[in-house]
């Protein structure tokens, strides 16, 4: 689905280019933010288990540093692509800066499809990759995280990987491990959890009773299949979901912790789902069906110039990075949909990797309860700067939340004494 045309990179810098002349910054003050500070192409050779050797392509490319050491993700996809890395390095640019947490952008990833790899030749692959990107990585330098198609066991790997070579144990160079070897309580659910804060402050600002409203996630992964998880149990009504394979409908409400049970079993997908009053859908269907809250959790440019006239929701809470194309966001805002912005409404997966890093550093285990007040607080402050520089700039939540981000980077920029940081 999607343009022929689409290029994630040049989007971002369109969208970027957008913010910054609305806040009247002359060219020279933000061009150094289209380009990364540095990119690092790998080759990653790996013995499979067949005996056979086969080199896959990687990626780790770090954006902007003038805020603190780099941070981001890393994906595992078989369309990784450096354009694509190099696009989400740069959202996590703005998105740190939109949550004021101390993080430069960066992000990760392989051009490999996971699911034709067996475990052990996954752990090879992680193993290999880190060892490639490890003279940029470190706790005070670049910190790695999940993303798509990868967990807190591909992060177990790397940190073991990286500390071996260091010779002794280096919890805050990934976040998002396991709780039991330096992960954060709270971190695995993060991202889908700040989503479900976010759109219920979108909500009650628009006037619309969460709790009648209902809701249609594209993407059962971690991000949203935590989400659903967490509207279901609020009692609100989440009608439509999908994965790779397709969705799945009931305009009553399904019955998330059955579909996330039948999902669990990694070999079973959304379209082998059965259940009484339970239609079947394609992702189009869903990302145009008649909802409230869309709440796209997959991949990038879902939402284009081909089906942003179909959609029915009123509401758009950006759970994926870069799921709407620049030429879909003029339509939507001439339909008078909202759209909480990537950088803002999936920020939450982040703010938890900080407060894992956080605890790292001090040795530190916190409890959930203390986790996940801090996230709302950060998340809602987030949300209350990015909403009044829209309304000071009579513009959209995403101009309003890149022209926050852009503000906090240049001036970090400058205090620095250039431009943007000369890191
Ligand atoms: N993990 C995190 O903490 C964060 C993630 N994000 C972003 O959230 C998004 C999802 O990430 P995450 O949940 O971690 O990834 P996962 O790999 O856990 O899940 C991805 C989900 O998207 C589904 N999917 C893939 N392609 C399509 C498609 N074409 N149509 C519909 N569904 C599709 C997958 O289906 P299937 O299982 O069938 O392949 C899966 O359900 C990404 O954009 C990521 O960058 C943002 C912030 C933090
Ligand atoms: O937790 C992190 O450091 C980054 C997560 C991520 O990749 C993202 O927010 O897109």
């Amino acid at each position: 689905m999607g343009t022929k045309t689409y290029n994630p990179y040049e989007n971002m810098v369109a969208v970027l280019e957008q913010a910054a002349e609305k806040l009247g910054l002359k060219p020279d003050e933000y061009e150094t933010l289209k380009y990364p500070e540095r990119e690092l192409i790998v080759s990653i050779p790996v013995r499979m288990d067949d005996g056979t050797l086969k080199v896959f392509e990687g990626y780790r490319v770090q954006h902007n540093s003038a805020r603190g050491p780099y941070k981001g993700g890393i994906r595992y996809h078989q369309n990784a692509n450096q354009d694509e890395v190099k696009a989400l390095a740069a959202w996590m640019s703005f998105k740190c800066a939109v949550v004021n947490i101390p993080y430069g952008g960066a992000k990760g990833g392989i051009k490999v499809d996971p699911t034709k790899l067996s475990r052990d030749e996954l752990i090879r692959l992680t193993r290999r990759y880190t060892t490639r990107i490890l003279p940029l990585i470190g706790p005070d330098q670049d910190i790695p995280a999940p993303d798509v198609n990868t967990n807190g066991e591909v992060m177990g790997w790397i940190m073991d990987t990286y500390s071996m070579f260091k010779g002794h144990s280096v919890p805050g160079v990934v976040t998002g491990k396991p709780v039991e070897i330096g992960g954060s309580i709270g971190r695995a659910e993060a991202t889908g959890r700040g989503v479900t804060i976010i759109a219920e402050k979108c909500l009650e600002d628009l006037g619309m009773e969460p709790q009648e409203q209902t809701y249609a996630v594209q993407g059962m992964g971690n991000v949203g299949g935590t989400a659903a998880k967490i509207l279901y149990e609020e009692g609100k009504r989440v009608i439509a979901v999908s994965d790779w394979s397709g969705g799945v409908m009931k305009r009553e409400g399904l019955d998330i912790p059955d579909i996330l049970a039948f999902l669990s079993d990694r070999s079973k997908a959304l379209k082998d789902y059965e259940k009484e009053g339970t239609e079947h859908i394609s992702n189009e269907e869903l990302l145009t069906c008649k909802c409230d809250v869309l709440i796209p959790a997959a991949l990038e440019n879902q939402i284009t110039e081909k089906n942003a006239a179909q959609i029915q929701a009123r509401v758009i809470v950006e759970a994926a990075n870069g799921p709407t194309a620049i030429e879909a966001d003029h339509i939507l805002a001439e339909r008078k949909i909202t759209v909480i912005p990537d950088i803002l409404a999936n920020a939450g997966g982040v703010v938890v990797s900080y407060f894992e890093w956080v605890q790292n550093i001090q040795s530190m285990a916190w409890e959930l309860d203390e986790v996940n007040q801090m996230l709302k607080k950060v998340m809602l402050k987030a949300y209350h700067d990015v909403s009044n520089m829209s309304k000071e700039k009579s513009s959209t939540m995403r101009m309003g939340a890149y022209m926050v981000a852009i503000n906090r980077i240049t001036t970090a920029g400058r205090q620095r004494g250039g431009p943007i940081s000369m890191a």
